[in-house]
């Protein structure tokens, strides 16, 4: 059946616009009489993408992204128009399956659509409202239905955002990079798509997150949106039923491994770091085999970081710390807490690290402290307790393994399950960064009631919302109100009746990442040191006050993410002034800065955020 019917009536309006068209030079090849005549374009790069008469989206062939300097503007797989109807009828008929069968929520899609829309018409609308309304509207564009987005890719697309560097543009990066229209980029949020918040490999869909990430860069640092790329680098996927999907966006093949793949970020960083010196780029959802491996890499020579490991480590720290307050004792007390992780990939791994070097500070710094602090972690993967005794035990966990001796003294041993470990251990605090929804169970939580603390602290910080340890509800309704609760994704406050609020944090690393990028920006550090990511964590940490982390309330509300933004910030900038690695920006030299008061870096930070008002606009011929 032709999806075309070739009798439909064009209005005279019409005609007559199609007939300007044609006789001001542009021809189209839906006239029969011209066949395969070429359309002459006076437009490249995005200009075309945005003009609903010449894109062709995934449809333009390779040969035509070079030759109109669409390369790496588009995912990489290049689709027949039919297929691209397919995709898109798909998409249509959800709605129509979604209305039949009641999907979890059809409103959360439909309303990312709504945004998206205004985003590709008028940024700065887009900008303003979602600052406005950023309690509202931060769950759509980010997680938790961000992660319905990525996963729901193929049908969503429309107008690509950010670019596409795949396996094979290899020896092309350096050029393509010259793609991208804008002279100055300030921030890339990069992913490989391999680990999706807890959503697994999504391939080329992950995008998603990237541009999710940098809505919050704009919205929470006010990182100006024409100077943010959201980059996919598509080295394949790993995922069965991608690599069957014949509406799939991106390359149908296995991921590349070992040297293959490491070869295609560098020379992505490298084309990036060529065009953009001084561009700050974010490393998101990579999977933990490649995280660790591609911080050490990058770290020392780029100005880099990696939010999961990194970003997502300050905040445990700052909502650990906050849980010792809320318990009426001293931070100081913090290496005291017994703390189990349940899970040990890149997220639960960076938090052990970062609380152990915490713990380590507090109690000496120096070797014997970092050596004791250990003890306080135990360690629990999908194969259970992490013990000496584990055979091919992951390097990076291989630091938390615990004694078997230790273990079989404490009733414990390799492999020993969650609730096992809850039950002989007491925890202060029971963290899950696992992505497995639900693992906090009942069973667990009743364990948890043994707990030696005064008021036991539950992070089911895995996201999306489906991915929680635990929800709020349950662990209220088994625990009681004597609790610090956070969760990865938004839930809502608990009624737990006669007046009495469960304060469900959210403890996300939103609160973090938007402050270390626009610090390290204004402070033109070239790196991202342990100290400035230390003094962003620390601030957060003390920015509740007592009153608040009293009430359970360890981290603020979504609709101060900007007031605290700026001061993590702030804090990032004073401690590169400090370790001598600011170098300063955009007219605003080293010495300045070292002259300012606290004060003053925070008044700093504040001017150089960007807002959404529309400027004048005036014409002025290239
Ligand atoms: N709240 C936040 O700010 C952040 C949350 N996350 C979330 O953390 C989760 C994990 O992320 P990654 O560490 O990067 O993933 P990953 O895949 O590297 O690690 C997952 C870990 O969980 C373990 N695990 C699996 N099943 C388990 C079970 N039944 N019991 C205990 N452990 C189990 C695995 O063995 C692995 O060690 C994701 O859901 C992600 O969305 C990640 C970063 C920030
Ligand atoms: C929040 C985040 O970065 C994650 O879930 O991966
Ligand atoms: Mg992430």
């Amino acid at each position: 059946m032709p999806i075309f019917s070739n009798h439909v009536r064009l209005s005279s309006s019409l005609l007559q616009r199609l007939k300007r068209h044609v006789t001001a030079g542009v021809h189209r090849s839906f006239t029969t009489t011209e066949g395969n005549r070429p359309t002459i374009v006076h437009k490249r790069s995005l200009d075309i993408l945005h003009d609903p008469w010449f894109n062709k989206g995934t449809a333009f062939s390779m040969t035509e992204r070079d030759r109109l300097d669409l390369r790496g503007l588009l995912p990489p797989n290049v689709m027949s128009p039919n297929l691209q109807i397919e995709r898109f009828m798909v998409d249509l008929k959800r709605l129509q399956v979604q209305a039949r069968d009641g999907p979890s929520d059809p409103n959360a899609l439909a309303k990312w659509r709504i945004l998206n829309r205004l985003h590709d018409r008028n940024e700065t609308m887009y900008y303003k409202v979602l600052i406005a309304n950023i309690e509202e509207y931060a769950p759509v564009v980010y997680t938790p239905t961000v992660g319905l987005v990525c996963q729901n890719y193929s049908g969503l697309f429309r107008r690509p955002r950010g670019m596409y560097f795949s396996a094979e543009d290899r020896g092309e990066m350096m050029s393509m990079v010259y793609n991208w229209p804008a002279e100055q980029v300030d921030m890339i949020v990069v992913t490989d798509g391999s680990r999706v918040l807890g959503l697994g490999d999504l391939g080329v869909h992950g995008i998603g997150i990237a541009i999710g990430k940098l809505d919050l860069y704009v919205a929470a640092a006010g990182i100006n949106p024409q100077r943010v790329l959201p980059v996919m680098i598509d080295v394949g996927t790993n995922n069965g039923k991608l690599l069957k999907d014949p509406l799939y966006l991106g390359l149908q093949q296995h991921r590349l491994d070992g040297d293959d793949y490491v070869a295609v970020v560098d020379e992505f960083m490298e084309a990036v770091f060529t065009r953009w010196p001084n561009v700050i780029v974010q490393f998101e959802d990579f999977q933990s085999k490649w995280a660790f491996k591609l911080l050490q890499r990058y770290r020392n020579t780029y100005r880099m970081f990696n939010d999961d490991v990194q970003g997502t480590a300050g905040v445990a720290i700052a909502g650990l710390l906050g849980a010792v307050r809320a318990q009426g004792r001293p931070m100081i007390d913090f290496p005291k807490q017994k703390i189990v992780v349940a899970g040990a990939g890149s997220a639960g791994i960076g938090v052990l690290n970062a609380a152990r070097k915490t713990m380590a500070r507090m109690l000496g710094n120096n070797e014997i402290a970092y050596e004791s602090a250990k003890s306080q972690f135990w360690v629990v993967d999908a194969k259970g307790l992490i013990t000496e005794g584990r055979e091919n035990i992951d390097p990076d966990a291989l630091p938390f393994a615990r004694n078997l001796k230790e273990m079989d003294r404490q009733g414990l041993r390799e492999g020993a399950s969650l609730v096992e470990v809850v039950k002989q251990v007491k925890p202060d605090v029971l963290l899950g960064l696992s992505a497995v929804g639900g693992l906090f169970s009942k069973e667990v939580l009743e364990a948890l009631k043994d707990s030696t603390s005064t008021r036991p602290a539950i992070f089911a910080m895995s996201n999306p919302t489906k991915n929680a340890e635990c929800t709020p509800e349950v662990a209220f309704s088994i625990l009681g109100d004597n609790i610090i609760f956070a969760s990865g994704s938004p839930f809502r406050d608990v009624d737990l009746g006669n007046g009495r609020i469960g304060h469900c944090n959210q403890g996300n690393n939103m609160y973090l990442f938007p402050g270390i990028g626009l610090g390290t920006l204004l402070s033109g550090s070239r790196v991202i040191s342990d100290g400035m990511l230390q003094a962003a964590a620390e601030r957060l940490a003390a920015y509740m006050s007592d009153d608040e982390v009293i009430q359970g309330i360890i981290f603020p509300s979504i609709s101060r993410i900007r007031d605290i933004t700026q001061e993590v910030a702030a804090a990032v900038i004073k401690e590169a002034v400090e370790e001598d690695l600011a170098e300063g920006h955009n007219g605003m030299d080293a010495r300045e800065l070292r002259k300012f008061s606290q004060n003053e870096i925070v008044e700093y930070v504040k001017k150089n955020m960007w807002n959404p008002e529309y400027p004048t606009l005036v014409y002025k011929q290239d």
